[in-house]
């Protein structure tokens, strides 16, 4: 048995706190929000981000950071990507450096360009920090439907203790070294599924949405190998597998931001509705920027960037992807 805290009571936090409970771990939670856990220990339920899943008695929930860093052995950190610094900054004091840090967030830092990864060491430098991703929305992992991640670490020792921490008989996990392409994959594919939802909006096919998510996970692939990720990453769970379940599930916080949009909603009418974060939106300036520092063209991402920031009409948005230079396939 070992002591885990999970650092974030959304969605994806209690998902991942019930399952390593489900694994005989002792865990906490931690949130920032006093009427959060308020409502957790009250109701032992997460109402408004997953009905109807009961949260173990045995899980302790806390406002208290010291409680929830002191004497874990592993510190999950499921915070949207925009408070990962700041709750890093929380954390830092209290860390000991045998401790193992787990990112489960995806996206990338807007000021810094930096990966979630990198913010988390640029705060605790002496702490291996582990990414886990890939297709796995909270709401099936809490109903115990199977489901696969990959737990990367440039120590594979380290991954390899991540994977036995969250592996059971309902959620499969594979190792990696390849912590940039995992980190590329997860926070891309979220710019590329609003695109999806938005094609969906507008009532576009199956055609279309097939054309976004294999020209999407191009783009994000080259992206990813000019930052020093490996090609086949793009291929696994982290990239094509997480791409399209985030493309084609209701449950898709970013696919449903993105049927609004499409349908005619305003980014900020898109966000009030879905309620809970959408990535994506925070990703898709960051990617863009990424793109221009290392010279790699993303005209799909340039144009949910368009759609989202400058008032671009979705349906003009498609139709100058479609009308761009002639290309060879694979170049
Ligand atoms: N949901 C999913 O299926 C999956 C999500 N992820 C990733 O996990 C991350 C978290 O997502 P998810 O759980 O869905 O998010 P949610 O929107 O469900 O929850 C976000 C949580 O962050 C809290 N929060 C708000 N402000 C702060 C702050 N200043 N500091 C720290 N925490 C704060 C929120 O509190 P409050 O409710 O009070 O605002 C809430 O508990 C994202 O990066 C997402 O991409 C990855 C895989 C699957
Ligand atoms: O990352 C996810 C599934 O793997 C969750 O995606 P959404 O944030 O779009 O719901």
């Amino acid at each position: 048995m070992k002591k885990v805290s999970v650092i974030g009571a959304g969605s994806w936090g209690t998902a991942l706190a019930i399952l390593l409970c489900d694994n005989g771990h002792d865990v906490t939670i931690w949130s920032i929000d006093q009427k959060e856990i308020d409502m957790l220990k009250h109701t032992r339920e997460n109402k408004p981000k997953l009905p109807g899943i009961k949260i173990h008695e045995a899980i302790k929930i806390t406002p208290d950071m010291e409680e929830a860093v002191q004497g874990k052995d592993f510190i999950i950190m499921a915070v949207p990507s925009k408070f990962v610094r700041s709750t890093a900054k929380r954390m830092k004091a209290l860390v000991m450096k045998e401790q193992i840090i787990v990112n489960v967030a995806k996206g990338l830092e807007d000021e810094t360009l930096l990966t979630l990864v990198e913010v988390i060491e640029d705060e605790m430098p002496h702490n291996d920090v582990v990414v886990l991703s890939g297709p796995s929305h909270a709401e099936e992992v809490a109903k115990k439907l199977p489901t696969t991640c990959v737990a990367g670490s440039k120590d594979l020792d380290i991954a390899q203790q991540v994977q036995d921490l969250f592996m059971n008989t309902y959620f499969r996990v594979y190792t990696s070294s390849d912590v940039v392409g995992i980190e590329m994959g997860g926070a891309l594919k979220n710019v590329i599924a609003l695109a999806a939802g938005i094609s969906d909006g507008i009532g576009f096919g199956d055609n279309t949405k097939a054309a976004l998510m294999t020209r999407g996970i191009t783009e994000i692939s080259r992206l990813g190998v000019a930052m020093g990720a490996k090609e086949h990453t793009f291929n696994g769970l982290s990239g094509i597998g997480d791409l399209i379940v985030t493309c084609t599930s209701m449950h898709s916080r970013n696919r449903r931001a993105g049927i609004l949009i499409g349908q005619g909603h305003t980014l900020n009418e898109a966000l009030e509705e879905v309620q809970m974060v959408v990535e994506g939106v925070f990703t898709a300036k960051a990617a863009l920027d990424l793109a221009h520092k290392h010279h790699v063209e993303m005209p799909i991402i340039r144009k949910v960037n368009d759609v989202l920031f400058e008032g671009k009409n979705t349906k003009k948005a498609v139709e100058e992807l479609m009308i761009r230079d002639k290309k060879i396939e694979y170049v």
